[in-house]
């Protein structure tokens, strides 16, 4: 399974860039795996009906399924969303979404609080961890068409940072060694 991730630099240029370093410092699944971030590819043409991801659900326990179309036209409040997305913070649960369609980025820190991007198109899945600092970001082609996974009800409150009191957050940081 391949995964487009990379550390960033901290440049004041569009978020929507891909902000890589030069030369580029890839991340790998393993290394994103370490953080708690996991990732898989699945065939988004079929999302409905779609054995593997029904298991998934099963499996992991995911009883809410929706489906969120962000861009200008589709998304109220389009602008102050993006801008909320993009606060760096965390959530008191996973963060799992799907990309059915179009492309963005999800940003997360790692161990020693840098940046690392993960490029989502369509048929990628991740799962954020509880606790984990990140935001996210529209690419520049400004669409994506996502599906947001939750086990039980979902809380949709992120704590933006600094959050470093919150009890998730010391246990994703005991989680780390
Ligand atoms: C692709 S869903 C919008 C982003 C979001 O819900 C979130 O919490 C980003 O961190
Ligand atoms: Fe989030």
């Amino acid at each position: 399974m391949d995964i487009d991730a990379w550390y960033i630099n901290s440049s004041d240029e569009d978020q929507r860039k891909p902000h890589r370093l030069e030369p580029n410092k890839p991340v790998s699944l393993d290394e994103l795996e370490k953080l708690g971030v996991f990732y898989r590819k699945l065939d988004a043409d079929i999302y409905e009906s779609d054995p593997e991801l029904e298991k998934i659900c099963k499996d992991q326990g995911y009883t809410y399924m929706d489906i969120i179309t962000i861009n200008k036209d589709a998304l109220p409040n389009y602008e102050e969303k993006l801008k909320m997305f993009f606060e760096e913070h965390l959530h008191m649960d996973d963060e799992i979404r799907y990309i059915l369609d179009g492309r963005a980025y999800f940003d997360v820190r790692d161990k020693e609080d840098r940046w690392i991007r993960i490029a989502m198109s369509k048929g990628d899945l991740i799962t954020l961890p509880s606790g984990i600092y990140h935001r996210f970001t529209l690419d520049e082609t400004n669409y994506t068409k996502a599906m947001r996974l939750f086990v039980g009800e979902p809380v949709w409150k992120a704590y933006n940072r600094p959050a470093d009191d919150l009890e998730i957050r010391k246990k994703y940081l005991d989680s780390l060694h």
